[in-house]
């Protein structure tokens, strides 16, 4: 997110984390601090093979509580960063289920893995994978379910279960322009998702 009174009234909505894009190449990179950062969700920076060294001074700038790695950072760079101390969510990009093969190297030193659709670009694609691909995820991380999550998937989510899902990611199909999030619908979908009775797995 990037504005600050968008990113208020998010906050008011009872959203567990709001994310900052980091990422230079992405139309949603926060390239100033905006006039308020949310104190009650966690702040959460995206960066894609960001050096080490600039992510330890926006964790310190901008208060991040977690850092997600959306590039193709190694087991042995998140490792190091969170022996300093930083809380990470490690995405990986899903079509297949071989996609999954290299998660379990990340076990360990990542808070949460992120399971996003597999595209040409790096993240905010804006498109589903098959979520059944995640029922061979047999490790301990918990993880956020990501990629092209919209107003018509709450029955798709009330329908998966999995022992290590933690939390729903959304972004770009809550959009009125990039970075800037449509209050009202992820209000109708929180909503939605808190009414919707839940199907037994
Ligand atoms: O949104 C971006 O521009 C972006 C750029 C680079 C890395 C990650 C990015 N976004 C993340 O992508 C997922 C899925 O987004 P979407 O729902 O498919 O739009 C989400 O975690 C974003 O934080």
């Amino acid at each position: 997110m990037t504005d600050a009174d968008n990113i208020r009234d998010v906050e008011v909505l009872g959203v567990d984390m709001i994310g900052f894009i980091f990422y230079p190449k992405s139309p949603r990179y926060l390239y100033q601090i905006p006039r308020y950062l949310p104190t009650l969700a966690k702040r959460v920076g995206v960066f894609v093979n960001e050096t080490k060294e600039n992510i330890l001074m926006y964790v310190d700038r901008f208060g991040l509580n977690y850092v997600q790695l959306h590039g193709d950072e190694s087991p042995e760079y998140c490792r190091t960063l969170h022996s300093y101390g930083i809380r990470i969510i490690k995405a990986f990009s899903i079509a297949l289920p071989k996609d999954l093969l290299a998660v379990s190297d990340y076990e360990g030193f990542c808070d949460y893995f992120l399971f996003d659709t597999r595209s040409a670009h790096y993240g905010g694609s804006g498109q589903q994978f098959d979520w059944n691909i995640l029922q061979r995820y047999n490790g301990s991380t918990p993880f956020l379910l990501s990629g092209g999550i919209n107003s018509y998937s709450v029955k798709a989510l009330k329908e998966f279960h999995h022992p290590r899902l933690a939390g729903i990611d959304i972004n770009s199909r809550f959009e009125t322009s990039p970075g800037i999030k449509d209050v009202e619908r992820i209000g109708r979908f929180l909503k939605e998702l808190r009414d919707l009775p839940t199907t037994k797995s």
